[in-house]
């Protein structure tokens, strides 16, 4: 039997291309050894964090990332024939495992859809609620958001409306702005390829916002702290999409002396400091998901084949929501 990786060959330079990742084929053996079990990817998420933290990387290696995998065979009690689990297996079909790297899902999922574990109800989810978190919104508070109709943008977005505020929202397509308005229920939503952003949030809060959460980095970073914050604003820094293709880093230290004369409060997150309350989280989330105060929706690509297809995706704005791989 075979299985299939997609291999980073070699490390991306701008804009990942097709060169740098290749699909390889590899052999499975007939039989499995004691206490090992076979696995079979079901669903692997694509991640933003994934073209920057290759740079720490030495190619050629697979494709590192995590996926929901079934076992198909096993010689270890532990893990059942049909055990579903997750994984940081990387971008493969298959994989052999002794058990220590598998993890069973951490929470009671009750009827909500199994590949919500690598989105509202995983990583992304958790970002956004203990991102959020450090903001300590209040009601009637104002959050500036971009990325807002993405994995974690869009469930920012909800839980700040859940708290009581007035979400101004950037997205990148009419479509995702339709969504986050009619469906979502965003305050003001705007497609930043049509206006100018910092004009529009100028319009709609002439004296600055309380809150803003940087999905984008860059220039949004920049334009926000310098004119669209209160006097003890609070900031999270989550992601710097804008950047991440970048050749080469840019600074910009000016803005600086906007943080320290306006008193803001500024943190960035790293999800995984969080983990050991991940479990807690997803059973709120998933409460409010059952309760229909928190919508979900995937951009689902179909087979392990597309996974170079689903990644390009994010950095030119392909996905409405979590972008997953169903293998
Ligand atoms: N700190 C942490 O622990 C974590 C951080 N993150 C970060 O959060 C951010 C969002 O991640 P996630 O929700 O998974 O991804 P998304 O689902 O939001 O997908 C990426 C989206 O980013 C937008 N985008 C892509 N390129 C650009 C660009 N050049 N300028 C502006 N927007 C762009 C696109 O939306 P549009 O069409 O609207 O432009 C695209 O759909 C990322 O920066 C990611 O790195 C994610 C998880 C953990
Ligand atoms: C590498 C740039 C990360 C950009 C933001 C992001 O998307 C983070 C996602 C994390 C990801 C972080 C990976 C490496 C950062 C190492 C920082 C450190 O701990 O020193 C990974 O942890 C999954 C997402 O939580």
């Amino acid at each position: 039997m075979k299985g299939k990786q997609w291999v980073l060959v070699k490390h991306f330079e701008g804009e990942p291309k097709d060169e740098d990742l290749q699909l390889q084929e590899f052999d499975l053996p007939d039989e499995l050894n004691d206490g090992e079990v076979l696995l079979e990817a079901v669903y692997l998420s694509v991640d933003p964090y994934m073209r920057p933290y290759s740079k720490t990387k030495n190619p050629p290696l697979t494709m590192f990332g995590e996926q929901i995998a079934k076992v198909i065979k096993t010689k270890n009690g532990e893990f059942p024939l049909g055990t579903v689990v997750l994984t940081m297996s990387g971008w493969r079909s298959h994989f052999i495992s002794k058990g220590q790297d598998l993890r069973p899902v951490s929470f009671d999922l009750g009827n909500t859809p199994l590949s919500y574990c690598l989105g509202t109800l995983g990583m992304p989810g958790a970002t956004a609620y203990f991102g959020l978190g450090l903001l300590q919104p209040k009601k009637g508070d104002k959050l500036i958001l971009n990325g807002a109709a993405g994995a974690v943008g869009s469930i920012v977005g909800q839980l700040a409306k859940i708290h009581g505020v007035e979400v101004i929202a950037f997205v990148g397509s009419d479509d995702k702005l339709n969504w986050c308005k009619n469906e979502l229920g965003f305050d003001h939503v705007f497609n930043y390829k049509n206006v100018n952003f910092s004009e529009t949030i100028k319009k709609i809060a002439p004296d600055g916002c309380e809150l803003f959460f940087d999905n984008v980095g860059g220039d949004w970073y920049h334009s926000v702290i310098n004119k669209h914050l209160k006097r003890y604003g609070k900031a999270t820094i989550c992601g710097s999409i804008e950047n991440y293709n970048d050749k080469t880093e840019k600074l910009y230290p000016a803005t600086n002396y906007k943080i320290l004369s306006l008193e803001l409060k500024i943190q960035g997150i790293i999800v995984n400091t969080f983990i050991k309350e991940w479990p807690k989280a997803f059973t709120e989330m998933n409460q409010y998901i059952q309760d229909g105060k928190l919508k979900v929706k995937e951009t689902v690509y179909d087979g392990f084949d597309n996974m170079r297809s689903a990644f390009y995706g994010l950095f030119i704005g392909e996905n409405i929501g979590k972008a997953i791989v169903k293998a």
